[in-house]
C-alpha cells in the first residue's frame, strides 16, 4: 500500500482502506504469542505513511535530531515554571512525590532502597538552573543575561527568551501566563527522560484527568460564557492564584461534572478501579478530531513509558538498563499504544517539515553569529530531510466541516487544559518532560493549523520554548521508535525468534485467520497483502544435508556429500570473485552519502555492514 495524496472526506484520511490496524493488532495480541511488530507496509491509521516508511525516515533524521538536541545551546535548554505553579485542579498532597503512595511503584517499602535510588531523589532536577532575568538585567547584560548561571560554556544569548507573550492561537498555555515568576532555565541534557519511580495514586490521577480531556461534547456556541456562568465557585476547587487557573478549573470541572466523575475519581482510585475506568479507544465511531486528540495523548503516554522502560533503574541493585518486562507490560501487549507513538511521530514530523520557511529567518543566538548559523543550518537540514506536503500526515482533512470551528476551539482549550494539568505532576523531572512534550504537541498543532508552508509572512510567531519543545518532542518520539525496535529484537532473542528486519509476525495459522474474519477484523482483501512477512533473507543458500541417509546406499551418500561440497565450493569461489565489485559499490555508495552530507541533503542509512561471519557461514 502506498500513501495517497488525494484529499478525502475526514472519515478516511488518506483514502487508504486498510484494516483497522489497532483493533487488528489488539486482537492479535490476544490470539497469538508471536506478535512482534506491525506489518511494515501497513499505513498507520489516521496518518498517511506506513510503519516502514516512518522507520526509514526515522533512521534518516535521527542523527540530525541527536546533534541538534544534544549539541546546540538553543535546543538543549528549556524554560518553564517548575516550582511557582500550584496544581489548579485538586488541592491534594497525592499529587506530590513526597507522598509514599505516589513515590513508590516498584517496591512495597521505599525505606529498603538506598537513598540515591529513591523516587524523590531520582525525580529531582540535575545540573544548574537559572532564573529568568529581569528586564533591567536583560538590557544591561545582553551577552550574559543569566550571569553564567548555566555554566560558563553556555552561550546565554541562545538560551534566554525575551518575548514573554503568548499568541491567541497557541495550543499551549504559556508557562509564564499572568504569573509573576518568569520561570527557570534547565538543561535537558543533564535531565534525561527516564525512570524516576514516580507512580501510584499521584500519577494515575494526572493521567486520568488528562484522558478525561478527551470527553468532547458538542461545544457551546460561546464557550467563554459557559465558563463564566459556571455555577461552581473557585473555592470548591482549592485556592487559585489567578483568573487563568480558575478558568482552567471551571473547564475541567464542567467536563468532570458531565461525566459524574469528580466525586468518583478519588474513590475509584482508592478502590483500585481507577485504571479500569479509562475508556478504551473507540477508533471507529469517534470523529477524526477526537481520535486525533486521544491518539496524541495516548502516544505521548506510551512514549514516556517507552523511555522509562528503556532507561530503567533496578532499585534493588542500582543497575540502569532496558527492562523488557516493563516494555511487555506497558507497550508490547497494547499494540494500539505503539501505533499511537508512530502516529505522533508522523504528526510532529509533518509539523517540523512545515516550519522550513519560517525558520530560515529565525534568530537562534543573538550574540553568537557562528552558533546561530550552525543551529539554523542544522534545523534546515533536518526539515529538508522530511518529505514536504501531506505525504506523512494530512492535516487539511481536519476541521473541514463548517460546524467544526467550535470543535477547533474546543480542541485548543482541551490542549491548554492538559498543559495546566501538568502542574499537578508531582515529580520535577517528569513535570519537565511532561510540560515540554505537551508544549511540543501544542506547537505542532499550531504549526499544522495556522502556518502556511509556502508563505511564512502571515504565520503567528513561534516562541523559543515552542521551537525547543517541538524538536525535542520529535527527538523523544524518534528515540521511542528506536527503543521499540530494540525491545522487539530482545523479545525475539528471548523467544528464539531472531528478527533480522522490522517485520511483523502476524497470524500464521489458518484458524487464527478464520477467527479474525469471523470478528470482521480481517477480510479477504486484507489477506491479499502478505500477513506474514518472512524474516529477511540474508542471501546465503541453504547448505544443510537435505537427504535421508536411511534409505540410501553408501555410494549414494558419498555422491550426495560430493555434490554438497561442490555447491559450497562454487558458492565460496563466486563470493571471492564478486568481492572487488562489492568494494567498488561500497565506495561509490559512501561517496554518494558524503556528497549528500555536504549538500545538506538526506544522508541515506548504510545498506552494508562489516561483521564477523557466524558459525554457519564458516
Ligand atoms: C506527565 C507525566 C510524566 C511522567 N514522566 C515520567 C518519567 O519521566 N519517568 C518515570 O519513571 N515516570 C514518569 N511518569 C509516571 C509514569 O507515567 C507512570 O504513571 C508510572 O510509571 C506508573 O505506571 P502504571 O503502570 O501505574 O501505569 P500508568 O502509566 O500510570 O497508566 C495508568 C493507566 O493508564 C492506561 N494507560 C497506560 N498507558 C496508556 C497509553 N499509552 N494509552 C492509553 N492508556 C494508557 C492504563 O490503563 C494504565 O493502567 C510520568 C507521569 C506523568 C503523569
Amino acid at each position: 500500500a502506498t500513501p495517497s495524496k488525494s484529499k478525502n472526506p475526514p472519515s478516511d484520511v488518506c483514502a487508504v482502506r486498510s484494516i483497522s490496524l489497532c483493533n487488528y493488532a489488539r486482537f492479535l495480541g490476544q490470539h497469538t504469542k508471536r506478535v512482534a511488530q506491525f506489518e511494515p507496509a501497513a499505513i498507520v491509521s489516521d496518518a498517511c505513511a506506513s510503519y516502514s516508511t516512518l522507520e526509514q525516515l526515522n533512521d534518516a533524521i535521527h542523527p540530525y535530531l541527536q546533534s541538534i538536541t544534544q549539541k546546540t545551546d538553543f535546543f538543549s535548554h528549556y524554560r518553564l515554571s517548575l516550582y511557582s505553579k500550584k496544581c489548579p485542579f485538586w488541592d491534594d498532597e497525592n499529587g506530590m512525590c513526597g507522598n509514599v503512595a505516589c513515590a513508590v511503584n516498584t517496591l512495597d517499602n521505599e525505606e529498603d532502597i538506598p537513598l540515591v535510588w529513591r523516587a524523590k531523589e531520582l525525580g529531582k532536577l540535575e545540573g544548574p538552573t537559572a532564573q529568568h532575568p529581569g528586564k533591567k538585567q536583560q538590557r544591561e547584560q545582553k551577552a550574559r543575561p543569566l550571569q553564567g548561571g548555566l555554566g560558563m560554556n553556555v552561550d546565554e544569548s541562545c538560551v534566554v527568551e525575551y518575548d514573554d507573550e503568548c499568541d491567541d492561537r497557541d495550543y499551549c498555555i504559556p508557562d509564564d501566563e499572568r504569573a509573576s515568576a518568569k520561570g527557570d532555565y534547565v538543561s535537558l541534557v543533564d535531565n534525561p527522560e527516564r525512570f524516576t519511580g514516580y507512580g501510584g495514586v499521584g500519577s494515575q490521577q494526572v493521567w486520568e484527568a488528562i484522558y478525561r480531556e478527551n470527553c468532547f461534547s458538542k461545544p457551546p456556541k460561546d464557550s467563554k460564557s459557559t465558563v463564566q456562568s459556571s455555577p461552581f465557585g473557585a473555592a470548591s476547587f482549592g485556592g487559585f492564584g489567578n483568573e487563568g487557573q480558575m478558568q482552567a478549573a471551571h473547564q475541567l470541572r464542567d467536563v468532570m461534572k458531565s461525566q459524574g466523575l469528580r466525586d468518583n475519581v478519588k474513590s475509584a482510585i482508592a478502590q483500585g478501579t481507577a485504571t479500569a475506568r479509562l475508556d478504551p479507544v473507540e477508533f471507529d465511531d469517534t470523529c477524526l478530531e477526537k481520535r486525533v486528540f486521544h491518539r496524541v495523548i495516548s502516544g505521548m503516554h506510551a512514549s514516556i513509558s517507552t523511555h522509562l522502560c528503556w532507561d530503567y533503574l533496578d532499585q534493588k541493585t542500582g543497575q540502569w538498563g532496558p527492562n523488557l518486562s516493563c516494555y511487555e507490560q506497558r507497550l508490547h501487549n497494547f499494540p494500539e499504544r505503539v501505533s499511537n507513538i508512530y502516529f505522533n511521530f508522523a504528526l510532529i514530523m509533518r509539523a517540523v517539515g512545515k516550519i522550513r520557511q519560517h525558520v530560515s529567518d529565525y534568530s537562534f543566538c543573538s550574540e553568537d553569529p557562528a552558533q546561530d548559523l550552525r543551529t539554523k543550518n542544522s534545523v534546515l537540514r533536518l526539515a529538508s530531510a522530511i518529505p514536504s506536503g501531506p505525504d506523512i500526515f494530512d492535516e487539511t482533512v481536519m476541521f473541514q466541516d463548517p460546524d467544526s470551528v467550535a470543535l477547533k476551539e474546543d480542541f485548543r482549550n482541551r490542549f491548554r487544559n492538559v498543559s495546566r494539568i501538568m502542574d499537578c505532576v508531582g515529580c520535577d523531572k517528569c513535570r519537565l518532560w511532561g510540560k515540554l512534550q505537551t508544549s511540543g504537541y501544542g506547537t505542532a498543532l499550531k504549526v499544522l493549523f495556522e502556518f502556511d508552508e509556502q508563505d511564512s509572512s502571515r504565520d503567528p510567531p513561534l516562541r523559543r520554548t515552542e521551537l525547543v519543545a517541538l524538536l525535542n518532542t520529535l527527538d523523544r518520539l524518534s528515540h521511542s521508535l528506536r527503543a521499540i525496535k530494540q525491545f522487539g529484537a530482545m523479545l525475539g532473542e528471548r523467544d528464539g525468534v531472531a528478527p533480522k528486519a522490522a517485520v511483523v509476525l502476524t497470524p500464521t495459522s489458518q484458524s487464527t485467520k478464520e477467527a479474525l474474519k469471523t470478528k470482521k477484523l480481517l477480510t479477504d482483501d486484507d489477506e491479499e497483502q502478505p500477513a506474514v512477512v518472512a524474516v529477511e533473507d540474508d542471501g546465503m543458500p541453504d547448505f544443510s544435508r537435505d537427504w535421508d541417509s536411511r534409505n540410501m546406499t553408501v555410494v549414494d551418500e558419498f555422491w550426495a556429500e560430493i555434490g554438497l561440497i561442490t555447491r559450497v565450493f562454487v558458492y565460496v569461489m563466486k563470493s571471492w570473485v564478486a568481492l572487488p565489485g562489492k568494494f567498488v559499490r561500497i565506495v561509490l555508495f559512501e561517496l554518494g552519502r558524503l556528497w549528500n552530507y555536504w549538500m545538506g541533503l538526506v544522508v541515506p542509512p548504510r545498506s552494508w555492514e562489516m561483521r564477523v561471519p557466524d558459525r554457519r557461514e564458516l
